[in-house]
Order: C-alpha cells, then structure tokens, then sequence
C-alpha cells in the first residue's frame, strides 16, 4: 500500500498534538479498507455494468479521491463500500475487509450490510437531513443510537459537534429545521452527523458541488481538519480534477466502470499515464492557456488519445481504449 506524508498535509498541527490512538486500531499508514475485484451491475447477473473489476485499498488516516466524469460509476463504487446500494444492484466480490473484519458475505446478489464504523456525507445536504425534525433532534437521535450520549449530557455534546464544525449561534440551529439554513451551514450539519459518530472512514460524495468557490474551499478545509484531528480516513467522490488534487494523498481515476488510474496526488499532474486522465489534467485552464480562443475539451483530449492508441490496434469505444491503454 502506498503510503503518504499525511504530516506535510495536515492543517492539525504536529502529530505529536495529535490524540492517542485507541489499541484496537490499526495503525496510521495500515490499511483500513480492502476491495478486490469489486462488480456492481444494476438490473441483476447479466445487469447494466455500473463498476468492473475494480481493487484497491485505503490506508488508515489516508485521504483518497475518487475522480471521474458523470455516470462513470463513482457513487456507485462508495456506496457499494459503504452498504448503501438499492436492491437492484447486483454485487460481485473476491474480498472486502474494513479494519480487519469482512464485510461481504461474498454470496452473488447479496448487498454488504451498512457498515459500522463508516459515515457518508452526500451533495446534497437539503435532501439528505430529514426536513420535519430540528437539527438538534437529528444530532440527538445520532448520539443516541451511537451510545455515545447520556440523557445527561446529551445536548451539551450536540452543541459542542456544531460548534466543531464552525456553525454559531447554537440555540437558533439547534432549533432550526434544515430548510431554514443557508447551503453552507447544512452542509456543516451534515459533517457534525457524520463524524459525530467518530468513524474510521469518512465517505463525502460530491460534498462541495453545492457550494460556490470559496465556501467550497472552506468546507474542504474543515473536513481535512476534522478528520486528521481523529486520523479518519477520507474518501472524497468528485468531478472536480482540482479540488482532488489539493486535497488527497492519493487520487483514483474512474472512467466507464473501470478504475483506470490509481497514484499519488502530488504527482499525478505530471505523471499521469492513462490517456484520460491526461485529458482531465488537460482541461484544467492554466497560465499557458492565456490567450486562446478556447480551452481542449474531454472529447477532444479523448479523440486524439483515441487515434494515437488506435494507431496500435483496434479500438471502438471507450471502455477499450480504457483497457487498451492501461
Ligand atoms: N439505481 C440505478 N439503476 C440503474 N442504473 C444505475 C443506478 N444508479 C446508477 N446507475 C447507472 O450506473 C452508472 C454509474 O452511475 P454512478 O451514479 O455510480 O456514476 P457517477 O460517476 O457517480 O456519476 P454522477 O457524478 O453523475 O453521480 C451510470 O450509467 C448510471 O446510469
């Protein structure tokens, strides 16, 4: 397993300010999550394929992203980690481990079960929180079923969750319902439900794409603060080639199911070898770009990619060339 200068990375501070780990847990840089040959088909056996093949591991305290454009199976991949799959997805697997422990019963049409210890944060946070309860109830019932809260001190660490993740004002949010905040201050209140249970992996799919620029940078900035405090891995589900650069240690690369590309963050930029995600790096705009009329679009990048490796052989969609050129 790769393993990264999570120190260079994180705005938390030296790793000795860092809290103790508890015995049971691995440790930092030992892996926390394994798949192996990972299929999700929708529709059963012979079902649409969403994720082929796909293997990888996640280091514990390690930040991943996973990078692709729309429908090339992203959330497909997560939520088959994380045992949120709808019933008509069909899983397939040689192994899945999460700390140690499977969490695959391996039997074809069986989902994983939602797995302890894991905790996602979605895009869409108005969706996603339930808008009849108060945010406070909803921190309240997390606490709760997690064990984690006395009747006691229950709404005292529920105040001390929003406060962690930079909301003020604290009686007016725990009072409020979801649709009475702004974007920025939900998706704050997703984070404090999310880590609130102190998981070992964190899983944001698309957490900032709701956001503008800065406020999306700002959330970023938190989530990596939050969980390096507590060495929560991090798997971050994006479209955004540039935000997974800056903040992962490793970047995957999806394109048509396949996992086509899995390096280092700081040097995918310029060692990237599959031709798509050359493509990605290249519509990012840069200083050179000053001046041009227009910027290389992913098809174009794709198109000549494609001649270049059909030069070599016989290639007709992309899920070939895919193949063909990893
Ligand atoms: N419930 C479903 N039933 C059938 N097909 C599905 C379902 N969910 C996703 N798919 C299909 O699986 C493929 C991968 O979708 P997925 O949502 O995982 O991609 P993604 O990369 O996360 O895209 P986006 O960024 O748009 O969410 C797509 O072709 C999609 O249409």
């Amino acid at each position: 397993m790769f393993s990264t200068t999570l120190r260079d990375r994180s705005p938390a501070g030296s790793p000795a300010q860092r809290p103790r780990l508890r015995a049971e847990e691995p440790a930092p840089g030992a892996d926390l999550l394994r798949v192996q040959d990972l299929t999700v088909r929708y529709g059963g056996p012979d079902g649409a394929t969403a994720v082929r093949d796909v293997s990888f591991d996640i280091g514990r305290g390690e930040r991943i992203a996973l990078v692709g454009e729309s429908g090339s199976g992203k959330t497909t991949l997560a939520m088959a980690v994380a045992g949120f799959l709808p019933p008509e997805a069909h899983v397939t697997t040689t192994a899945m481990e999460f700390a140690g422990r499977s969490i695959s019963d391996r039997r074809p049409g069986r989902l994983p079960r939602r797995t302890p210890g894991m905790a996602m944060v979605f895009q869409d946070a108005m969706t996603s929180l339930d808008p009849v309860w108060s945010v406070g109830s909803q921190l309240l019932a997390v606490l709760r079923a997690d064990g984690r809260a006395s009747r006691s001190d229950d709404d005292a660490r529920a105040r001390d969750w929003l406060r962690r993740v930079g909301l003020t004002d604290l009686d007016r949010v725990m009072r409020a319902r979801p649709y009475e905040l702004s974007g920025g201050m939900r998706q704050r209140v997703m984070m404090a439900l999310a880590l609130c249970g102190q998981p070992r992996l964190l899983i944001a799919d698309e957490p900032t794409s709701a956001l503008d620029a800065s406020l999306a940078r700002a959330t970023m900035d938190l989530l990596l603060e939050l969980t390096s405090t507590t060495q929560t891995s991090l798997l971050i589900v994006s479209h955004d080639i540039h935000l997974c650069l800056d903040y992962s240690d490793r970047t995957f690369v999806m394109y048509q199911g396949d996992l086509v590309e899995q390096a280092a963050s700081a040097d995918l930029a310029s060692r990237a070898r599959h031709p798509y995600t050359q493509g990605l790096l290249r519509c990012i705009p840069t200083l050179a770009d000053v001046g041009r009329d227009y910027l290389p679009t992913l098809d174009a990048v794709m198109a000549e990619s494609r001649l270049a490796v059909a030069a070599g052989g016989e290639l007709d969609d992309g899920a070939d060339l895919a193949r063909g050129a990893a």
